[in-house]
């Protein structure tokens, strides 16, 4: 049976984990009876503001907005402590608003209150955090103290089949796995501090997150998405609805067969679980991250309450629906089909694609179809796109029977494709002028990234689209970051891609040198996988690229555009980047060569032609 790990909530290791810069005052054990969990508080909310509104209950001891660690913005929730446990039930009795907002007011319980209750005798265990170069000899090993290892497993990434950093260990009896737990959570294997948690039947850690994605959208309330370290534990011992996405990792690989359910979570522990298929060898989206939402994506039975549209389907600037999504070339198409995304039945889909035939396989699977991207987004509330690069970006916002002509009032236009600022204010000023708001939300991540739903939002805009959209985001992406004003999630894009460039650059010159001096390129991906300069995207492609094949997830004709638009980027401020300089001069050459709908992995051929010359 496949288990998933045990869900439980610290609020301790919340606020160690994500609450920027706020004192542990007490534990979350010794003040439960005046302690309430707050659910989707408003991002605007503060805490001042927050404590005034629960001051007219009692006298509070207590009061926090759990804070993302990453991006420093608050994450929907927080506690509120009263010094007298009556005042705590007074407000349990009626409904609050806070800033337009109702949130939701929960009891907290005492954790070994909550382990009693809410954990089942167990002889497994989940063991997260692990070296990624442990063998399940070793994790056997050192179990084994505690009691007689029946099975031990390591969770292996499909594609690459390293280590995804956790696994699990079957005692035969429930009391080795106490006795582990005596020893405390955090345990030290190999120099590395592993987490352990009970693991638990999947059925329960499926429906729980099931039951989470339902709350979150049936409600209409914001996601959660950025819970990070308790966030499955989060779900599954309070409020389901608040991001329960359990267990660990999740997307692809285990739990697969729509349970991404199960092992979705740990989003900003820090350590490197390899969660979802973001960490797994299938992208490079968020090296030793613990994958946010992961699962989320994948999970089905999700329903939204918003409606929304993509532009997209396969390779296509599409819009889709209301509650759906697009989808577009590499990473929109993936999008929409992947994982029970849109088309998979969570959400209506329209779309739309100047090449109508790539929108077949999303409308086969009930996709609706319009005729340019004026239909589409005069019949959904939310439009999303996804376009090669600014001229188009802004054709189809901005053209003829652009996108801009269907909106209006009430209705919202989030663009996904990677431009240059200038180009998003643009079509920001088009989409406004109609009373319709804006959001611009390109993404970090690849096309196995966005199948699995594991993209990297970067948004900025209107930010009540911003709540509007994050459902859909949430879909497909494993985080969101809001940067402000339009521009800002273009300007990261282009800072996160010129990095990407230039690391590929060197790592194909890497490549390439080692192979001219007689080394072996595939033990050089090795050696560079185990040390600190290791990078997931370097072990996806890796391999590959010693095999000059380049399976094209992110062409290299976009990564080129990247650096040329973060030229400009830098140039505008008068920055020096002489690194992204070269980079783009190496990725010219390439698109010389006709490699531009390549992988832009195949930049190393610009260097064998340039070393043969
Ligand atoms: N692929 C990736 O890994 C990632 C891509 N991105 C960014 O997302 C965007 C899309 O990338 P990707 O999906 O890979 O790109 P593709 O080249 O695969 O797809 C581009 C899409 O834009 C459409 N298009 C191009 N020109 C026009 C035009 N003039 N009018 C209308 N539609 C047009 C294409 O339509 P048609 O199918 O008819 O050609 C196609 O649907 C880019 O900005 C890219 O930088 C961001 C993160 C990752
Ligand atoms: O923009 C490309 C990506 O992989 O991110």
């Amino acid at each position: 049976m496949d288990y998933v790990a045990e869900q439980n909530f610290s609020e301790e290791q919340e606020r160690n984990d994500g609450s920027a810069g706020h004192e542990l005052k007490h534990s979350l054990d010794d003040s439960s009876a005046g302690k309430l969990f707050v659910g989707g508080i408003a991002w605007e909310t503060r805490e001042e503001s927050f404590r005034k509104y629960f001051s007219r209950f009692g006298e509070i001891t207590d009061c926090v907005i759990m804070m993302d660690k990453v991006s420093g913005r608050p994450r929907g929730f927080g506690f509120v402590t009263f010094a007298d446990p009556e005042a705590a039930n007074k407000v349990l009795e009626e409904e609050h608003i806070i800033d337009g907002r109702t949130v939701e007011v929960k009891r907290t319980v005492p954790k070994e209150d909550m382990q009693v209750k809410g954990s089942p005798k167990t002889k497994k265990i989940f063991v997260g955090g692990l070296p990624l170069t442990l063998t399940e000899d070793e994790l056997k090993e050192y179990f084994s103290s505690y009691g007689h290892v029946l099975e031990q497993q390591i969770m292996l990434d499909r594609e690459s089949g390293r280590s995804r950093g956790f696994g699990f260990i079957t005692f035969d009896s429930e009391n080795a796995v106490e006795e582990v737990l005596n020893n405390g959570r955090m345990h030290e294997i190999h120099g590395k501090q592993v987490e352990i948690k009970r693991a638990e039947p999947k059925r329960a850690g499926a429906e729980n997150a099931i039951e989470s994605r339902q709350h979150r959208g049936g409600s209409g309330s914001r996601s959660y998405n950025n819970f990070g370290g308790s966030e499955g534990a989060y779900g599954g011992g309070y409020s389901r609805g608040y991001g329960g996405y359990g267990g660990y990792g999740g997307g692809a690989g285990y739990g697969g067969g729509g349970a991404g359910a199960g092992y979705g979570g740990y989003g900003n522990i820090g350590g490197s679980y390899g969660g979802g298929a973001g960490y797994g060898a299938t992208s490079y989206g968020a090296p030793g991250s613990y994958g946010g939402a992961a699962g989320y994506g994948s999970g089905r039975g999700y329903t939204s309450s918003d409606d929304g549209s993509w532009y997209g389907g396969a390779r296509s600037s599409a819009s889709f629906n209301a509650k759906g999504y697009e989808s577009g070339g590499s990473t929109g198409g993936a999008r929409a089909y992947g994982n029970g995304g849109a088309a998979g039945g969570r959400c209506d889909v329209t779309v739309w694609n100047r090449t109508k035939s790539k929108c077949e396989p999303l409308i086969s699977l009930g996709a609706k179809y319009k005729s340019s991207p004026e239909e589409v987004a005069a019949s959904c509330d939310v439009t999303f796109a996804m376009l090669a690069d600014p001229e188009s970006a802004a054709d189809v916002a901005c053209g003829k029977y652009g996108a801009a002509k269907g909106m209006g009032p009430g209705k919202g236009y989030v663009d996904a494709s990677t431009v240059d600022g200038e180009t998003s204010k643009l079509i920001c000023e088009h989409i406004r002028a109609t009373g319709a708001h804006f959001l611009e939300a390109p993404v970090s991540g690849s096309k196995k990234p966005a199948e699995d739903g594991q993209l990297i939002f970067l948004t900025a805009g209107d930010s009540v689209l911003y709540d509007k959209a994050a459902p859909l985001l949430d879909i497909m992406g494993k985080s969101r970051f809001y940067l402000g004003e339009v521009g800002n999630g273009a300007a990261m894009k282009l800072v996160v891609n010129m990095v990407m460039g230039s690391m590929m650059a060197s790592f194909a010159e890497g490549l390439v040198l080692s192979e001219k001096v007689g080394l072996d390129p595939s033990v050089l991906v090795e050696v560079i996988s185990q040390g600190a300069i290791s990078a997931p995207m370097y072990a996806v492609k890796g391999p590959s690229m010693v095999k000059s094949s380049y399976p094209t997830a992110f062409p290299l004709k976009h990564q080129q555009k990247d650096l040329r638009l973060a030229l400009g980027l830098a140039e505008s401020v008068s920055q020096p980047i002489p690194i992204a300089a070269a980079t783009n001069e190496l990725y010219k050459v390439a698109k010389s060569h006709g490699l531009s709908d390549q992988d832009f992995s195949a930049v190393i051929e610009a260097l064998k032609v340039k070393l043969q010359q």
